[in-house]
């Protein structure tokens, strides 16, 4: 029986890797399957002899859109100690650990797998995006030992793999002859809830100073007639960016693919039933071509991963470059990734362009194996569905630094993207709720929202007074009282900078009274660093002064009067 692989993924991460350890267990001999959690039969998952998990964890520390249902059903009562003791099992965790709730998802998977009596091959690997090496630092020498461990299942996996012998490739290109029309090219349908949808920009506008140093944008779309893309205050708006031109041609100068080849309609044939056909709704309304996809699918701003140097050393014929390739995707090559990936930031387009000799050797279908897909990211939703009715709106900070190591200041992909969209024109996005439960419309609400944060709390309140902003005062006369924290301007008497916790410890009177006696739930949006964390230890302290008690923020927690939508 073959090895199952499942995975659960909100931007695709978990996707990448389940199906990187889908080709390498092929590779060595080894049948598997691969499918998203909830597309797999779970009423079968007793009967299965070994299955591996890659479970990224999204929202406030929940399970992945696409991992829920099944996550349900493992939950039921009715399962007992004995229901999976035939199963082994392998739980592959991603996450962040600046958020709170850090591989939460995987973590009580792991846990559930086990009492429920499965046999676990190994701890749980708990992989961090804020590793120095990503989420290989802790990936690679986890999966060193799991080919080990099921070796012990499946006598016939080999344990060692020629790194010079390139896996099966997941696509192979049927190009357009002449009279075939763009119709019969088509490659698969995305329908339904993930299915993006083009809407157009209607205005771009900075709303911080020109002289301020950061770049943050309204951003409005016009959805009218566009189908699916109602929304409600706490929903979140999934935006799939492009590279940008620059960065396209940096890519194509080092592939030297031709004009010719590069507008080619093709359709991409998956090679196994385990890999999803192409997905339409990314390359866009015209033909697919190489370079529509090297502008909409492929993420070429990306630092590349292990993998990438995996596969592009098992192509090279150039001896200097396959080695230096293969080292770097060694685990011993470690230092030197760190090295020239990690501390410079480099990106995808740029290592193409420095291992030029190989990369002039990729056929065009291996650069579905080679290269990593771009992700949508989530951006909370600014606008009100009454007020701004055919309208959707986003607050977005444009990412942009450099440090010493760096060549060329490096900008955010989707941020920059944004930043610089014209009006009038067409992006791809989608609307998914967010983490936020709202309480009815009685309840008192604390909203802490710094920064960007400020997003889901504008389009709450313009929902539930119809104000903006401006029309807002500090008292609560007028039902809804705003307070301020300039930490860029404000300094406080100790020459720290003022923050919403200090905020709220001004405020504390006030705000013990809603927490205590209108029993108000608190929200709060923005930076998944330190902010949430200084925020629960300020609610603590205002619960310490109240009633004498400590762990008040945590009680809210558990009550679910104390949500967080945070993003790093
Ligand atoms: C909206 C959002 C919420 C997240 N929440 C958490 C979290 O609560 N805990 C955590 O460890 N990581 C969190 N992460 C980080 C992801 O788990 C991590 O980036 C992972 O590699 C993404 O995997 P995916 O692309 O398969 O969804 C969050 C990421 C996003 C975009």
């Amino acid at each position: 029986m073959s090895l199952l692989i499942v995975y659960g993924t909100e931007t695709g991460t978990a996707e990448d890797v389940a199906e990187g350890l889908w080709r390498e267990a092929r590779a060595r001999n080894l049948p598997a399957c691969l499918a998203p959690f909830d597309e797999y039969d779970i009423e079968n998952l007793p009967s299965e002899r070994a299955v591996l998990f890659v479970i990224s964890t999204s929202g406030q520390g929940e399970f992945p859109p696409n991992a829920r249902t099944n996550w349900k059903w493992m939950l039921r009562k009715s399962l007992t100690r004995d229901t999976l003791k035939e199963v082994s099992i392998a739980v592959i965790g991603l996450g962040d650990s600046s958020y709170q709730k850090y591989n939460f998802a995987g973590k009580k998977l792991f846990r559930r797998l086990l009492q429920l009596g499965a046999r676990d091959l190994l701890p749980v690997c708990l992989a961090d995006d804020q590793h120095e090496s990503g989420i290989d630092g802790a990936l690679l020498p986890w999966k060193d030992q799991l080919w080990l461990q099921l070796h012990g299942i499946y006598e016939n996996l080999s344990l060692t793999v020629d790194p010079t012998v390139p896996p099966l490739c997941k696509y192979t290109l049927q190009f357009a002859e002449n009279g075939d029309s763009n119709d019969s090219m088509r490659n698969g349908e995305v329908k339904g809830e993930g299915e993006l949808r083009a809407v157009r920009v209607v205005e771009n506008r900075r709303v911080t100073a020109e002289n301020h140093f950061q770049d943050t944008r309204l951003v409005s779309f016009d959805t009218s007639g566009v189908g699916g893309m109602d929304y409600a205050p706490g929903d979140v708006l999934m935006v799939h960016p492009c590279n940008p031109e620059e960065t396209v041609r940096i890519a194509i100068d080092a592939l030297q693919y031709d004009d010719e080849l590069l507008d080619r309609p093709f359709r991409a044939l998956p090679t196994d039933s385990s890999i999803r056909p192409l997905p339409n709704d990314v390359i866009g309304d015209g033909p697919t071509t190489l370079r529509s996809c090297l502008l909409r699918l492929f993420d070429l701003q990306q630092r590349p991963r292990r993998s990438f140097f995996e596969l592009m050393g098992a192509i090279s014929t150039h001896e200097m470059e396959r080695e230096k390739l293969l080292e770097l995707a060694s685990a011993e090559g470690q230092d030197d990734y760190i090295d020239y990936i990690t501390r410079t930031r480099r990106t995808v387009a740029e290592t193409l362009r420095d291992f030029a000799h190989t990369a002039r050797e990729i056929p065009p279908q291996r650069l579905f194996d080679i290269l990593p897909r771009i992700r949508s990211r989530a951006f909370s939703i600014a606008s009100c569905p009454v007020k701004h009715a055919g309208r959707v709106e986003i607050i977005v900070a444009k990412v942009e630094y450099r440090t010493a190591r760096m060549v060329e200041p490096r900008r955010g992909l989707c941020s920059t993207y944004i930043a610089r969209l014209m009006e009038g024109e067409k992006v791809r996005v989608r609307v998914r709720p967010g983490t936020f439960r709202f309480p009815p419309v009685a309840r008192a609400i604390v909203a802490v929202g710094p920064g960007t944060g400020v997003a889901p709390f504008r389009s709450l309140i313009l929902w539930r007074s119809g104000s903006d902003w401006d029309e807002l005062q500090t008292s609560r006369e007028g039902k809804v009282a705003v307070h301020t924290a300039y930490s860029r301007d404000e300094e406080l008497k100790d020459g720290g900078r003022r923050y919403v916790q200090h905020v709220m410890q001004q405020q504390r009177r006030q705000l013990l009274q809603m927490l205590q006696e209108e029993k108000a739930w608190v929200f709060v949006a923005g930076s998944a660093g330190d902010m949430p964390t200084a925020v629960m230890e300020a609610i603590d302290l205002i619960g310490k002064e109240g009633n004498g008690e400590d762990g008040f923020a945590a009680q809210l927690e558990r009550e679910g009067r104390l949500q967080f939508e945070t993003w790093s």
